[in-house]
Parts: C-alpha cells; structure tokens; sequence
C-alpha cells in the first residue's frame, strides 16, 4: 500500500514537469498504480489507517505525486450535495470552463508541500473534464464548486502547476472580482 513516504514533495522534478499521456488500454501495471492511488486517498480518510500508517489526509492524489510523471489521477471526495465522486483517472483533460472563478475560502494544501501558504487560489467555477476511468470507460464530467476545485489541482500537477502559484503575491487574500466563493 502507499504511504506518505512515497509521496516526493516540493523540489522533485515531477512536480515541475508535464507529465506524459497514458497509452492506452492502460497496462496491468498502470491499472495496479492507480488502484493503489485510489486506495491511499481512501485510506487517507480513515482514522484508524491514518493513526496506524500516520496518513495526511487527503480527496486527491496524482501520479507525479509519486514522482511518476504519468496523466494518472485519483479523487475521492463527496460534494456538498452529498454526490460521491470516487474515480480513478487516465488522461483527464479540461475540455471546457467557465470565465467566472471560484475558490475555497480557507485556501488549498498540497500533499507535496510541508508547509502552509495562505491565500486564496482562485480557480474556473465551472468545467468538463473528459477521461479515461480504471475502467476503461471514457467519460465527461460536469463539474462546478467543491468538486470543480478539486480536478484542477490534480491536473495541475500534470502541468507541473502548484496550488500556490496562483496566489496573487501582492494581494493573497483578496478573492478575485468575478469569483464566487465555495459555499
Ligand atoms: C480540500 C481538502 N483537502 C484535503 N487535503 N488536501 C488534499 O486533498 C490535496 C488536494 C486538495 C487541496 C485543495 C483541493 C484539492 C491533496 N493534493 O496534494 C493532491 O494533489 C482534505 F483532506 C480535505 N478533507 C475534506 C473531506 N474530508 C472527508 C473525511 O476525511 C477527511 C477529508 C479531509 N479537504
Ligand atoms: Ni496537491
């Protein structure tokens, strides 16, 4: 199973890099990777895993995370409306948004970084994403809100993109006009 250690942090290069598409039909061995993606985030939201294994918790990891610089991510998460978002993820891709921004007020962390950065991180209010699933089904998802802010930090990472650097240096805790915040 994954644990924190596996989890390169701030200064790997796979996190500053793009990293490249998943032929597929995924391999055996992409499919078991990203099974165990979708295992630690779940194992990441259960207190006796994280008391027994010491788990930051987390609703989503990437594969540069691991220092794998595949387009492989994983989301487990419910939204605010209670709708259960739990996939594993080849090739997601944003393929539409909105010009009006939203951002989660208490601002982002990363897995990556042992540190806090306050701000506020403004992100697209509404996408679709398409993508591959462990599946192998091709699917497209509308997403806004919670969820919405979710996807695009994971597939920043596959930009080599960090939640902090979209926060304004000169005024980081100022919501953008066109935002609104995540309820
Ligand atoms: C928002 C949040 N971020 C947590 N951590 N950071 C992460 O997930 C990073 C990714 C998120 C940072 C902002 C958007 C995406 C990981 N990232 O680095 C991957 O690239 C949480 F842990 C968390 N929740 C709320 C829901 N809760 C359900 C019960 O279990 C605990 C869980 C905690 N919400
Ligand atoms: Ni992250």
């Amino acid at each position: 199973m994954l644990t924190m250690k596996d989890i390169v942090r701030e200064g790997h290069e796979s996190l500053r890099i793009k990293a490249t598409k998943v032929n597929l039909p995924a391999t055996e061995e992409e499919k078991e990777l990203l099974t165990k993606m979708l295992q630690f985030i779940k194992n990441s939201q259960d207190e006796e895993m994280i008391e027994k294994y010491d788990l930051r918790s987390g609703v989503g990891l990437a594969a540069p995370q691991l220092g794998i610089s595949k387009r492989m991510i994983a989301v487990h998460f419910s939204d605010h409306n209670e709708r259960l978002y739990s996939y594993g993820l080849f090739n997601p891709r944003i393929i539409s948004h909105s010009v009006e921004q939203t951002y989660l007020p208490g601002g982002e962390g990363c897995l990556s970084v042992d540190r806090d950065v306050p701000g506020i991180v403004p992100r697209y209010a509404r996408i679709t994403v398409k993508a591959t699933t462990l599946e192998g089904e091709d699917i497209k998802l509308r997403l806004k809100g919670y969820a919405a802010v979710v996807f695009q930090h994971e597939i920043d990472h596959l930009n080599g993109v960090m939640f902090y650097d979209h926060i304004d240096k000169n005024d980081p805790m100022t919501p953008p006009d066109n935002a609104v915040s995540v309820d």
